[in-house]
């Protein structure tokens, strides 16, 4: 039997799969320009269907994770090692997402791939932009909304929201793909009476897609109650491509998956997921994870502290997280949130006084002082760090040298003074600080940087990685990043001592670490790349990766001879 391959549409497809199954979704000889989910379900290949997926469905029971207690949740059904893939699946249906129309440049974003649109391609058959034909021709587009835009007249200015266009897709998977569409009616919606309460957004969102589906797409067979349900499924189980800023693939889709959707949340997470674009969600192991135990991944942002933390997952996944991580005053011992306390002089000089919640859990707890015992309200917390924002937000300044200099000072007028030095804010202003000084040095070498630069920037970066090894431990884009960080400083810290040029400024001290330093800047470039090369190509951490796998021969040979000539 002879048929064209789905994704590249070519009768000779060498793909593997291919070969074997005659009917596949996609091949890989698209891989990163194309993006196929899992609708038609006749078309999903026998493989992806029949795959053996090491972990088992199950309810939640009281106390295990949740606080509400009728989720399901995916458990571990066999032991996993850190950096393994748990499971990969297609998404049951992708879309643009909200955020797609906000994006710096103003361009379009493909309805294929969701990638910016940087060419003035379009559609021939609806005029919405597209990438390319390839991207023009792809199921999704192709097999939805663009026969309803060409028949309808619709045009990109009546899109008041590209989410609308996700869930005209959604609603569509009841006529043209029925195993789908009640696929995505199991999934999980946020109970009736929190969605009265829902953020702004996800009402706003829920009136776009009730004009766009009735009046522009002019489609009355969806009523009110299909249409704000799919809004709901949506809003709790999409997952947003999380492709870095500054990506040359920087993808803007909302996609739902079938098992994906059932991943639990926790603010330490056991498990990391990726998005590939292919449309595939790829689950790792961030730790060892036993069989039995529940996977779990994150749903909020790193630098946020448990209130702020839990006001998200509140606002955007009604749930009210009770791990470990928020049931600790200390946030598991890292002072995330603690703020510190000025006020007599005892408290002044240590360096343990700072304010703690009470009861973490409540949002509205008394923060009680560990030294002196003072107690005072969430209001002066939230006081301490408005005035922090607000310096911060007072920072301008484009070259990237004096924005560091202004974020060091802003950090170093609150750190252990008003903040404790792991608070929050002050780690994600390192981290801003670090991102922009590794541009610096990438931008000039050695040549115009003082040793002390490079010396701030890796103490920064081992500050930064203390903190995440407790909050976000093991195989995650954050640690990846962070480990590109300090193999980057590493290695010119060790091109500095070893050049004969600046030998003599070096002490003895600091050459005789340079045998660990190098040691670790291997190890450390290891496990950077091994973390980062599941990325998705065209990712900005895919390049760090590809970046770090570049091979560092000639700094080696000047390494050796340097240790060679200090042994005589
Ligand atoms: C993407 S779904 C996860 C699967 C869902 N439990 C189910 O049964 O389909 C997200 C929803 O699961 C629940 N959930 C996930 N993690 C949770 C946690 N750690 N604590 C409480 N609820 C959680 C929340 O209701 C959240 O809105």
């Amino acid at each position: 039997m002879h048929v064209d391959c789905c994704s590249c549409n070519r009768i000779d497809c060498e793909d593997e799969n291919r070969k074997e199954n005659h009917l596949i979704l996609t091949c890989n000889n698209n891989i990163g320009s194309n993006d196929r989910d899992n609708f038609g379900s006749s078309l999903i290949s026998p493989a992806t269907q029949n795959e053996e997926i090491p972990v088992q469905i199950r309810s939640t029971t009281e106390g295990e994770i949740m606080s509400n207690t009728n989720g399901r949740c995916l458990v571990a059904s066999k032991n996993f090692d850190k950096g393994d893939l748990i499971f990969r699946e297609h998404a049951l249906i992708s879309g643009p997402s909200s955020c797609s129309s906000l994006n710096e440049d103003g361009l379009p974003v493909c309805l294929s791939c969701y990638s910016l649109v940087q060419t003035r391609y379009r559609c021939r058959r609806c005029g919405f932009p597209v990438c390319n034909y390839t991207c023009e021709q792809d199921g999704k587009h192709a097999f939805f909304e663009c026969p309803i835009f060409a028949s309808n007249g619709v045009s990109t200015d009546q899109i008041l929201d590209p989410e609308t266009i996700t869930i005209l897709r959604c609603l569509l998977l009841r006529d043209k793909d029925t195993k789908n569409w009640f696929k995505l009616l199991e999934l999980q919606q946020e109970a009736e009476e929190s969605h009265h309460q829902s953020s702004s957004n996800a009402m706003a969102l829920l009136c776009d897609a009730l004009t766009f589906i009735h009046q522009t797409c002019d489609l009355d067979q969806f009523d009110f109650d299909t249409v704000e349900n799919i809004t709901r499924i949506i809003d709790v189980n999409g997952f947003g491509s999380e492709d870095r800023q500054r990506a040359l693939l920087y993808r803007y889709g909302t996609y739902v998956f079938e098992r994906g959707s059932l991943l639990a949340h926790s603010c330490i997470p056991n498990a990391y997921r990726v998005i590939n674009p292919n449309s595939q969600l790829e689950v790792y192991a961030a730790v060892p994870i036993k069989a039995g135990e529940v996977i779990k991944t994150v749903y909020t942002e790193t630098f946020l502290g448990t209130v702020e933390r839990r006001k998200f997952l509140h606002d955007f996944f009604y749930l009210s997280c009770s791990c470990s991580r928020c049931s600790s005053a200390t946030e598991c011992d890292t002072f995330f949130q603690a703020i510190k306390c000025q006020n007599d002089e005892n408290c002044q000089k240590s360096t343990e006084a700072v304010y703690l919640p009470i009861q973490p859990l409540d949002p509205n707890s008394e923060w009680k002082c560990t030294l002196c015992k003072d107690v005072k309200g969430y209001d002066f917390i939230s006081a301490m760090e408005e005035a922090v924002r607000s310096d911060l937000s007072q920072i301008d300044g484009d070259r990237s040298m004096d924005r560091v200099l202004k974020l060091e000072a802003v950090a170093g007028k609150h750190r252990g003074v008003s903040l404790h030095p792991n608070h929050f804010l002050i780690l994600r202003t390192e981290y801003d600080i670090v991102q922009r000084m590794s541009f610096i040095l990438y931008r000039n070498r050695l040549i115009r940087m003082q040793v002390e630069f490079v010396l701030r920037y890796i103490e920064l970066i081992r500050k930064i990685l203390q903190v995440l090894n407790i909050i976000l431990p093991g195989f995650n884009r954050h640690r990846g990043r962070v480990l590109y960080f300090l193999q980057q400083g590493l290695m010119y810290l060790i091109q500095y001592k070893t050049n004969p040029n600046n030998k003599k400024r070096v002490d003895s001290k600091s050459l005789s670490t340079l045998t660990e330093e190098y040691e670790e800047f291997l190890s450390v470039s290891e496990e950077g790349k091994w973390i980062l090369m599941v990325e998705p190509e065209g990712s900005e951490e895919r390049l760090l990766a590809n970046e770090m796998a570049t091979d560092h021969n000639g700094e080696i040979e000047i390494l050796k001879k340097t240790m060679a000539r200090d042994d005589r």
